[in-house]
């Protein structure tokens, strides 16, 4: 199968704390992959250096072949921050115009492409509103448009349902396997909560820098012998 991500033997330190220690992932087109831990893991730090706004101390990264950082793969990975990085000032509309005007897209397929996202996230009776009057779930929501707007092959993101209603929660993540069946997109996706673990085709559980363990959901439980992904994660010693 051929591999979008790959990740081989990274370490990354802050001055002495060592953040990542020796990682390997491999994530397949086509597949959701998640990264699940507790706050402090190291999950965003990785997703960074995934991204190329990072550089690893040690090991490599590669995004569909290239060592990241890369500027021309911009185009082709889909970011959604933890932190919102949104002009406040501007509307939702406005933001994503500016948005969709970084990248290779006409004139028509940015209108398209607004829509397209505006919609999927529910937001498209709320462009008008400046985004300082948005709620924190309708800031994540034009997170998420923002990160699919170019329509990218991976989609890398970081905690996307956090602050999102269940309803809307679960019509992300159906849209997520969507993108994934219909258009063959990559998507990496971290993540606290375990029903979303259990959604992913495969998952890596991530603790104080290292990976625990990883495996499809099913795989994992079959090897750890219980009948939960939280089961796993306690076992694995994942717990504080
Ligand atoms: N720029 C930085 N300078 C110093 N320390 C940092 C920096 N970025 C992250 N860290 C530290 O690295 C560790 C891992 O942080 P990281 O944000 O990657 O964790 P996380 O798993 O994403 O947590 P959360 O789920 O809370 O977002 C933490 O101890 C954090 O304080």
């Amino acid at each position: 199968m051929e591999r979008s991500i790959s990740v081989d033997q990274v370490s990354k330190s802050f001055g002495k704390k060592k953040v990542l220690e020796r990682i390997d992932l491999q994530v397949q087109r086509g597949e959701i992959h998640g990264l699940i831990g507790p706050s402090g893991a190291g999950k965003t730090t990785l997703v960074k250096l995934l991204v190329g706004m990072d550089i690893a101390d040690k090991g490599t990264v590669h995004v569909l072949g290239k060592r990241m950082p890369d500027l021309d793969l911009l185009q082709s990975i889909g970011y959604m921050a933890q932190a919102d990085a949104l002009y406040a000032e501007l509307t939702g509309l406005e933001n994503l115009q500016f948005f969709a005007s970084l990248f290779k897209l006409s004139k028509a397929q940015q209108k398209e492409r607004i829509a397209y996202t505006a919609d999927l996230v529910k937001l498209a009776n709320e462009l008008g509103k400046k985004v300082a009057a948005y709620s924190g779930g309708m800031r994540r929501r034009l997170s998420l448009a923002i990160a699919l707007i170019q329509d990218p092959q991976i989609l890398i993101l970081d905690e996307p349902t956090v602050g999102i209603d269940p309803e809307l929660r679960l019509s992300i993540w159906n849209e997520l396997l969507r993108l994934k069946r219909e258009a063959g997109k990559t998507i990496l996706v971290t993540t606290h909560v375990m029903d979303e673990a259990e959604r992913c085709d495969r998952l890596a559980m991530v603790r104080d820098g290292r990976i625990l363990t990883s495996g499809s959901p099913r795989e994992l439980m079959t090897d750890y012998q219980v009948s939960g992904l939280e089961e796993v994660f306690l076992k694995v010693g994942g717990a504080r």
